[in-house]
């Protein structure tokens, strides 16, 4: 009970390759179960005043992962939010520890058949993919694969629309 009670207060974050839908996802999410949305990504174009783009630019990589960081580990700590991340951040160990020890971290799994539709729609804005061919970024998917390993819950994504994603992920809730 007590238990069940803690898992309760914990916030929700949202992992997955960049483009399966976590920050769409995420904030469906938070509207049905009436909890405050974080975009983590949003969050620091908010704080720089520039899109995720443009601090790699500007700033370079480096400072955009530390940055993300910081924010994350802030974030992962706070009660009842839906937190959606960007791909990239669970690579970095601090991230992954931070998220799941204090929040239940959700993994959004889309097969790379089903994720490959999405690439017109998010080259322009990702500049990790950027430059990068096809087959470049189906091992960048699979590397990651390895990483989305660590997690508490999984919903699989492929053929679902928005919105049975969203009872996917509060069945998943329901039943841990
Ligand atoms: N369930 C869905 N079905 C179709 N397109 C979607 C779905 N969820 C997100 N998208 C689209 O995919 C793209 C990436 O979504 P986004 O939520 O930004 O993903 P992420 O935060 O994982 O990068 C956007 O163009 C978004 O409109
Ligand atoms: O996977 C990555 O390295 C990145 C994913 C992006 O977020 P989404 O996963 O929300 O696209 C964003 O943080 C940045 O472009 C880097
Ligand atoms: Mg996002």
């Amino acid at each position: 009970m007590l238990q069940k009670e803690s898992a309760k207060e914990k916030s929700i974050i949202l992992i997955g390759f960049m483009g399966v839908g976590k920050t769409t996802i995420g904030n469906a999410l938070a509207n049905k179960l009436q909890r405050d949305f974080v975009d983590v990504d949003h969050q620091l174009e908010r704080e720089y005043n520039m899109s995720v783009s443009e601090i790699f630019h500007h700033h370079g990589e480096a400072f955009f992962r530390n940055k993300e960081k910081e924010m994350i580990r802030a974030l992962s700590k706070q009660t009842q939010k839906v937190i959606s991340l960007g791909g990239g951040a669970f690579l970095q160990e601090d991230i992954r520890e931070s998220c799941l020890e204090n929040g239940i971290v959700i993994y959004l799994d889309m097969s790379f058949k089903a994720w490959k539709q999405r690439i017109p729609f998010i080259i322009d804005s990702r500049p990790v993919l950027q430059g990068k061919s096809e087959e470049e970024i189906k091992n960048l998917f699979n590397e990651r694969k390895a990483i989305y390993v660590n997690h508490h819950l999984k919903v699989k994504m492929d053929g679902k629309e928005l919105e049975e994603i969203v009872e996917s992920v509060i069945d998943s809730l329901d039943l841990a």
